[in-house]
């Protein structure tokens, strides 16, 4: 079980690095001094700890930057993940909302339809739009994260759907690290909800995982109330205990806002209900800004998600989230990358490199949310055809940069950890789980330099033999493999990372200093 505050406490942490506090602020200033002991060792540049060979970058001919600024409004598009507990109806509901708004055909609808009919699971055929394979389909369950594409009035989304299944919480958190805003879904039916979120359920997890994955702005969807006919009683009641436990976690209250639906029915997914079509829910669930109106529906409510800051100007980024061959431009020696652009611009005909590794290559075609481009920026989900590359020398979690300004790549760093609430408490050597971005590898805490008190800054005690559940505290992480990271300070979505252990989240943390390997 997660403890409820601990975004709060990152948050704080947050605040600490931007702001430091005492502690922290000779924290950092101690590791300036170069590594001659175990206890301070010297901090990497990122170009000592990746050997790359600088290459002579041609002038760029697109000013990506002032090209994004006169276009952003016609490009600019939303990550939107979709998460909650399993079988709480995400996929329902989102193939049910792309249906809605005219994204599936009525011919393939129909083919659902019968199709699910024909293996007895007739309820699943709008969760078919989503789940793609075939042991999905069959099993009802989703495994793997799911993309597509919609616009609404004012916003365009990538729409991610991710998997509600404890045993996927990794891919989970591989598609939420792409995510810019969330849809959580609670299964409001007599005990759905309670299995969610009391106990070991996923909508605690989830909402916390996607908070500290940087997800500020939360539609809940108070989904399956056409199973309790409607009642405003239970939905005062999940709404109630939600908005308490969020804001409990640092989200604020004025970026979460609840929506009453029904996948299943679709309804007040697309369009508002009218007394007509839904009369128990247009007797309580009304437009508070509008008397006589029903409240705003699914779709109002992520149409006014507000766009994040994107970081075009930043040295370039993209984390690597698959790789092939082939796509857009193919040639014997290119290779295809997708991922997100989590900093920085790209263009056609860039060199840019590939860390680990220091392979060099240059940019030959780009394809930003399945259509071709000349250049992407910051938030962009792209594919990303270079050549010059060889695919072996790539992986997931591989970082593309420009040659001049590499990401730091490492084995050693120190993290701001909080610790939820381990199986045990974590010791010099614990092994676990990694993740950043989209990358999970093996890892462990090396060594505990202190714990502090998350508010003050101030030390509770160096070197302490343990840390526990609730605890605040500066570790040294040692991978088995080097990783490609940022100090938080540079980069809120590259300085993140979260540890696990058997299948649990058990502390999430920030990265504030990377030692040489
Ligand atoms: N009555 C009712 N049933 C629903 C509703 N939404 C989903 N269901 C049913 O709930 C079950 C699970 O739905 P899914 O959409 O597969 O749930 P999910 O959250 O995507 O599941 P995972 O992806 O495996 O976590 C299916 O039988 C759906 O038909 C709803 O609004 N009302």
């Amino acid at each position: 079980m997660l403890r409820d505050s601990f975004v709060l406490n990152i948050l704080s942490t947050t605040r600490s690095v931007e702001n430091p506090a005492p502690a922290l602020a000779k924290g950092v200033a101690r590791l300036k001094v170069s590594g001659d002991d175990d206890d301070d060792q010297g901090i990497s540049s990122g170009a000592e700890s990746v050997e790359i060979t600088p290459a002579v970058t041609p002038k760029r001919r697109i000013d990506v930057v002032a090209e994004y600024s006169a276009h952003q409004k016609s490009r600019e598009t939303l990550n939107l993940v979709v998460v909650g507990h399993v079988d709480a109806g995400k996929s329902t509901l989102m193939g049910h909302l792309l249906y809605a708004l005219g994204q599936v055909n009525e011919r393939t609808m129909k083919k659902f339809e019968r199709d699910a009919e024909k293996i007895g699971k007739g309820s699943f055929a709008f969760a078919w739009v989503l789940d793609e394979t075939d042991e999905e389909r069959s099993r009802g369950v989703t495994m793997d994260i799911a993309t597509s594409a919609f616009v609404t009035q004012h916003r365009k989304f990538t729409l991610l759907d991710a998997p509600g299944h404890r045993d996927f919480v990794p891919n989970m958190i591989s598609g939420a690290s792409r995510a810019d805003v969330a849809i959580l879904v609670v299964d409001a039916s007599t005990g759905g909800f309670e299995s969610g979120f009391d106990g070991n359920g996923q909508t605690r997890e989830h909402a916390i995982l996607i908070r500290s994955l940087g997800v500020r702005q939360l539609v809940v969807a108070v989904n399956k109330l056409d199973v309790i006919e409607w009642s405003e009683t239970r939905y005062l009641e999940i709404t109630g205990r939600l908005l308490d436990f969020l804001t409990g976690c640092g989200y604020l209250k004025e970026d979460v806002r609840f929506a009453p639906v029904s996948g299943l029915k679709g309804v007040n997914l697309a369009h508002r209900i009218t007394a007509d079509n839904t009369p128990e829910l247009a007797a309580w669930y009304r437009d508070a800004g509008d008397v006589g109106e029903t409240g705003p529906c699914l779709v109002d409510l992520i149409d006014t998600f507000t766009m994040p800051e994107r970081p075009v100007s930043k040295p370039f980024r993209l984390a690597v989230t698959d790789f092939f061959k082939g796509g857009t431009f193919s040639s014997a020696n290119s290779v295809s990358v997708t991922g997100r652009i989590s900093q920085g611009n790209v263009q056609i005909g860039e060199h840019v490199v590939m860390v680990p590794g220091g392979e060099h290559g240059v940019v030959k075609a780009i394809d930003v949310d399945f259509v071709s481009e000349e250049w992407a920026v910051a938030g962009d989900s792209i594919v990303l055809m270079i050549q010059g590359l060889d695919i072996q020398h790539i992986s997931v979690g591989s970082v593309v940069c420009t040659p001049e300004r590499p990401i730091q790549c490492t084995t050693r760093f120190e993290v701001q950890l909080v610790v939820f609430d381990p199986p045990v408490p974590i010791t010099n050597g614990f092994p676990g789980l990694l993740h950043i971005q989209s990358l999970s590898i093996p890892a462990v805490v090396h060594r505990i330099i202190e714990t502090f008190d998350q508010r003050s800054g101030e030390v509770l005690k160096r070197r302490p033999r343990h840390i526990r559940k609730g605890a605040t505290a500066r570790v040294e992480i040692v991978t088995e493999t080097p990783v490609c990271l940022e100090l938080f300070k540079d980069s809120k979505e590259l300085g993140r990372i979260m540890l696990r252990k058997n299948g649990e989240t058990i502390a999430a943390g920030i990265v504030t200093a990377i030692f040489s390997r």
